[in-house]
């Protein structure tokens, strides 16, 4: 049986990363990185393409091995996990993809039942094979992103803000304690991406997640994030919460003040 987690130093925190160093032969992709994240708290990594962002997001997950440093995820010292540990890990780890990872050709309800899938021994074909009340859990997932009454509909007749929303639903099916999102508004237009961010912010807050997210735009993660972290060239070069910080601030992360260096939002709101 795997280790149970152990709470990490205070009740609260839930990534505790220290001196976290990742090479890929000569590249140094992410360079001395120590980061805590407490509940409930949503965290936006922004930087320039190649700083280190989503190599720093898989090593919380086991996804790429770190070189050196401690990385501890609800108790998990992921930098020296066994295979059955970051198996036991992944279920508490929900991960949302760019390209929302979905199954095309079955319906969006099939879909977040599979996110339940570590619950059970063994696999499904098919949302009547699942138990009743998983089935009435995966509703209520599609339910709350808004999507009810497409639960039937194949996954790939749906849009590409709607098929981001039930991936949300399927790593909610998940119960994970900590979501990881790598770029989720990266294939989305201006509005969805809003949607998006909001429903994310929302879950944070009333599931009391915890959620690290990748961005490209300034304006949405000073418009959502409880906090933003700055990467340039793998090193940590912001760590500021974003009451009271300014987008220029934000801007010297990527070395200039230029607002058409990165994707503007026109729908970013401002919502705490
Ligand atoms: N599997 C890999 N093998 C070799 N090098 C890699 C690998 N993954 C990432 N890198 C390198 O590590 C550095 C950081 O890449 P990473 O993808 O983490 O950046 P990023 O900030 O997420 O970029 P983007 O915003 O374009 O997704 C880059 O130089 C990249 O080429």
């Amino acid at each position: 049986m795997p280790a149970q987690p152990q709470p990490v130093a205070g009740d609260d925190l839930v990534v505790h990363v220290n001196g976290l160093t990742k090479r890929f032969g000569n590249t140094l992709a992410v360079d001395d990185v120590s980061l805590d994240v407490h509940r409930s708290e949503l965290v936006v990594l922004l930087g320039l393409s190649g700083s280190g962002k989503s190599t720093l997001l898989r090593c919380l997950n086991g996804l790429h091995a770190s070189t050196s440093g401690v990385v501890d995820v609800v108790g998990h010292r992921v930098d020296r996990a066994s295979r059955s540990e970051l198996r036991a890990l992944r279920r508490e780890v929900g991960f949302v993809f760019q390209h929302f990872n979905l199954v095309g050709r079955i319906s969006c309800l099939e879909n977040v039942l599979l996110g339940g899938l570590g619950r059970l021994k063994c696999a499904r074909y098919g949302a009547l094979t699942y138990p009743k009340r998983m089935r009435a859990e995966a509703l209520e997932h599609l339910d709350r992103v808004g999507l009810a009454d497409l639960a039937h509909r194949r996954a790939d007749t749906l849009s590409g803000g709607q098929q981001q929303r039930v991936a949300i639903a399927r790593t909610l099916m998940q119960r994970p304690t900590v979501l990881l999102a790598d770029e989720p508004v990266a294939s989305l237009d201006p509005e969805n991406a809003g949607v998006v961010m909001d429903l994310l912010f929302q879950v944070c807050v009333e599931e009391k997640l915890t959620i690290l997210c990748t961005l490209h735009q300034v304006d949405l993660a000073l418009g959502w994030a409880h906090r933003i972290v700055g990467l340039r060239s793998g090193q940590k070069v912001l760590d500021r919460s974003t009451i009271g910080l300014t987008r220029d601030e934000v801007m010297e992360v990527y070395q200039r003040v230029d607002p058409d260096l990165t994707t503007p939002s026109t729908t970013a709101v401002r919502r705490r």
